[in-house]
């Protein structure tokens, strides 16, 4: 679970009864004195998902019997790994987000759940079902947010994405809960399933969950929207909900040199789920934001957009002045920013850098024939052009696990891809500079 997320322990839920009142009818003493509920009822879960809206965000949110009832936990994982991506690409701070959801359901949770959470956030948020549309309307407007999300009924076999219907705008992201099935089959046989299963999902209608092809070749159609729109969207993004679906649509970015994509994992109790994400902009997303660790997926992960490089040294000031003069020494590179060496060690469990700079370079100039010229013409050191940027990358000075070798003094230096079209040009930076750091510490 997103360590944002509150829902790491069930809730209290006599206290949640006192709050919402609607939930004390679902209520079970527990033999401690205690309340649960019995989550394989359906309306034990509309109840839940609405108290916790309710007390948690101040929306109230009617969910029809015959449509999903989204659990709030799993829901608002998929918000808070948006809200990181933002964070961590943004160019600077800014005064609105705008974002797209695709199938937003008869609660219209995620628009609700993002503008709640971010004040700057706007919303457009589509939906092919009638009766789900006519709920996410009177959803939205009952909590006064019908300025910030416009609601929009698309056709079901029309574009996925709907750019095209908003000329005007660029979006910072796209998210989905695709249709999960490929027919009323699969979607009996999992009711089957998961008869046997401590928690039961609510279902839905069939047009909410069921779609030609499955989650995977929806996301796919997407895929190949993105590929005319490009630039229109600075991160699409979709959950998935089976791991066999994860592997086809990387697959398929893969097959249309599509190399700037990540997938995350959002977990809940009993229940995984995925999310994959591209972009076409050469801003990169950090390791921890776009790689899972369980080491059987790493074939589906894209590569490290962080390289680590071990040294010596203990003193993390002569690491820094190291790492600096073998920076400062190209032509065309400048150090953007930096924080000094902190002296004293982070406190346990703080995984806080000792050092921290990023660095642009609008040229390599660092490759063998790069040097050669520059000798050959004497060029004088230039002042980077940060517009003309063609790598961007951070340095941080940490210390070593014990686990990763040497003394727990060790230092080690992460260079973490920030932004650039070319990830080799990225890596013989590092490879360059790690080099000369080396060789001015022995
Ligand atoms: C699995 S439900 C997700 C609902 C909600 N976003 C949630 O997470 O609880 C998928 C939704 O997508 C809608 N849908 C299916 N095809 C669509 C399309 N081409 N464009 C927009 N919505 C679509 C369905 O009607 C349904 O409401």
């Amino acid at each position: 679970m997103h360590p944002r997320n509150p829902y790491h322990n069930p809730p209290d839920f006599n206290v949640l009864a006192e709050a919402y009142p609607p939930l004390k009818a679902c209520l079970i003493p527990t033999h401690g004195g205690n309340a649960t509920i019995d989550f394989k009822d359906e309306a034990s879960q509309r109840r839940l998902t609405e108290a916790l809206l309710k007390r948690d965000f101040d929306l109230v949110v009617d969910i029809p019997d015959d449509r999903l009832c989204p659990p709030v936990p799993n829901r608002l994982n998929y918000i808070l790994w948006l809200q990181d991506v933002l964070g961590e690409t943004g160019e600077e701070p800014r005064s609105d987000v705008r974002g797209m959801d695709i199938g937003t359901g008869a609660s219209a949770i995620y628009p609700l759940l993002a503008c709640r959470l971010d004040p700057r956030c706007h919303f457009v948020a589509t939906e092919v079902d009638e009766r789900s549309y006519a709920h996410a309307l009177h959803n939205i407007t009952q909590n006064g947010l019908e300025d910030r999300i416009q609601l929009v009924r698309v056709p079901k076999d029309g574009s996925v994405l709907q750019l095209s219907l908003f000329p005007d705008f660029t979006f910072d992201f796209t998210m989905c809960n695709p249709p999960f099935y490929t027919s009323k089959a699969e979607v009996d046989a999992s009711a089957e399933a998961k008869l046997y299963k401590p928690n039961a999902v609510c279902t839905g209608g069939d047009v909410e969950m069921i779609t030609l092809g499955g989650e995977s070749a929806f996301v796919k159609r997407m895929v190949d929207e993105s590929l005319e729109i490009r630039g229109r969207c600075r991160w699409y993004t979709s959950m998935l909900g089976k791991l066999s679906s994860v592997a086809e649509v990387i697959q398929y970015l893969r097959q249309h040199e599509i190399d700037n994509y990540g997938v995350t994992e959002f977990v809940q109790g009993y229940t995984r789920r995925w999310a994959v994400i591209w972009s076409f902009g050469y801003i990169h997303l950090p390791d921890s934001l776009a790689r899972i660790g369980n080491p059987t997926v790493q074939h589906l992960m894209p590569p490290r957009n962080t390289l680590r490089q071990p040294f010596s040294t203990t003193d993390p000031s002569r690491l820094s002045d190291a790492l600096q003069a073998a920076v400062e020494n190209l032509d065309g590179v400048i150090i953007m920013n930096s924080t000094l060496p902190q002296r004293a060690a982070p406190s346990a469990g703080e995984d806080l850098p000792l050092a921290d700079m990023v660095v642009a370079a609008t040229r390599n100039s660092w490759s063998r024939a790069a040097r050669r010229k520059t000798k050959s013409t004497a060029s004088a050191m230039d002042v980077a052009d940060v517009d003309n940027v063609v790598m961007r990358c951070r340095l941080q000075i940490r210390r070593m696990d014990r686990g990763e070798g040497g003394n727990e003094d060790r230092l080690a230096v992460d260079a973490t891809w920030v932004e650039g079209k070319e990830r080799t040009l990225f890596e013989s930076f590092v490879s360059h500079v790690m080099r000369k750091a080396t060789s001015s510490l022995a």
